[in-house]
């Protein structure tokens, strides 16, 4: 959360400390060395992916940016103009990234383009089709893109958007996915291109699915996801937590979760728990200073003011549901969140859940340490 996170420690009626039962002696504090076995070693090269959101005219490419980065409402979205130049958006979160959005009609196919400047850098293409709208001609743009490029960008991720499913049935929706990929692999390998990983989402504006797909684009560009997953997994066994979101506050990305199937209803819940963390933050939070600039010289604290503990503490929250499940949140840096689902039985023992959270916290840091 940014500096102005509301200070909710120990709120929502969290903290309870009743019977112990369902969770005696089977969760454990966690060793702070242990956590962060499984680490794998970081790309580190310094550079910021880059994504490339491309597509028809009016298929919802600056929408989707608007809305998952910069918080426009989905309705908003009606009145963009249509985008007449490359819209570059430099991202700066947990990891540094670039969106670019191309105009519909622009043909970067054209021999005048640089390739190597729109292609260059690692990162993914994002490909978006209205499937709403006749789709046959967006798609053999899609191909022929894939065709160019494949031979001199092989890492370049390929993630097709099937957007704006909002208004389709889920029957007809399952087709027009089939029928896209069906098509992109027959075409593929009629070029003798059969080995392209080509991902497919169905997105829209107007719910959770286009935060869930760019959560799972964003995935692929972690080198240290991998340890991320480790770490949420030992987090989870050793917390009685059921499922474990580390999410990106500001654009509702979840960088990564434990390896537990994530099912959307948790993973709702979670995104609209970020949105009430936001709005009250928003309202009652004030401005704390991050851990680096309280100990900067430059900054010394201030005799009177909230204490160093209160200043660097980190916001957390807990809220009990209705089905007799709890939503843990805590706030990990600037830009990651962690929000967990347990039972009610797990928050009983609050103490060892916050322990092994710190010591998660530690850990993680330790790894985006060593990526630097
Ligand atoms: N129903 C529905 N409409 C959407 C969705 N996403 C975008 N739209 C609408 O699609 C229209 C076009 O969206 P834009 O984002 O301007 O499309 P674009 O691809 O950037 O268009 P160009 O800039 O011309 O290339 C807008 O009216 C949006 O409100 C969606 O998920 N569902």
């Amino acid at each position: 959360m940014e500096p102005g996170s509301p200070s909710t420690t120990g709120g929502g009626g969290g903290g309870g400390g009743g019977a112990g039962a369902g969770v005696n002696g089977k969760y454990g504090a966690m060793s702070p060395g242990s956590s962060i076995q499984g680490y794998t070693g970081l790309a580190g090269n310094g550079r910021r992916p880059r994504l490339l959101l491309m597509g028809q005219r009016r298929s919802g490419k600056s929408s989707i940016s608007s809305v998952v980065f910069h918080k426009m409402s989905p309705t908003e979205t009606l009145f963009l103009e249509s985008t007449t130049r490359i819209q570059k958006d430099p991202i700066h979160s947990f990891m540094d990234f670039q969106v670019w959005d191309f105009p519909g009609q622009l043909n970067f196919l054209d021999p005048t383009f640089d390739f190597d400047h729109i292609f260059g850098e690692l990162g993914a293409l994002i490909w978006v089709i209205d499937a709403q709208d006749e789709y046959l001609d967006p798609l053999s743009r899609l191909h022929a893109t894939i065709i160019a490029i494949q031979r001199s960008y092989p890492a370049i991720n390929i993630e097709v958007f099937i957007h704006k499913v909002d208004g389709l049935s889920d029957e007809y929706k399952l087709d027009t996915q089939r029928d896209i990929m069906q098509r992109t692999q027959d075409e593929l390998s009629d070029n003798g291109l059969d080995n392209v990983q080509v991902s497919y989402h169905l997105t829209s504006i107007y719910d959770h699915s286009i935060f869930e797909a760019f959560s799972k684009v964003i995935q692929k560009l972690i080198p240290q996801l991998e340890t991320l997953e480790n770490l949420l997994n030992v987090l989870c066994s050793n917390s009685g937590i059921e499922k474990a979101f580390l999410f990106d506050v500001m654009s509702k990305i979840y960088i990564a979760t434990d390896s537990s199937p994530v099912d959307v209803q948790s993973y709702e819940i979670c995104s609209d728990y970020i949105d009430v963390i936001v709005d009250v933050s928003e309202i009652y939070g004030y401005d704390r200073k991050q851990p680096a600039e309280i100990t900067d010289a430059a900054h010394p604290v201030v005799p009177g003011a909230e204490d160093e503990e209160e200043q660097t503490a980190e916001a957390s929250s807990i809220i009990r549901l209705q089905n007799g499940m709890v939503l843990y949140l805590r706030e990990i840096n600037k830009y990651l969140a962690l929000i967990c689902l347990m039972r009610k039985e797990g928050i009983e023992k609050k103490g060892l859940v916050d322990f092994n959270v710190q010591v998660f916290q530690n850990a993680l840091q330790r790894v985006f340490e060593v990526g630097r």
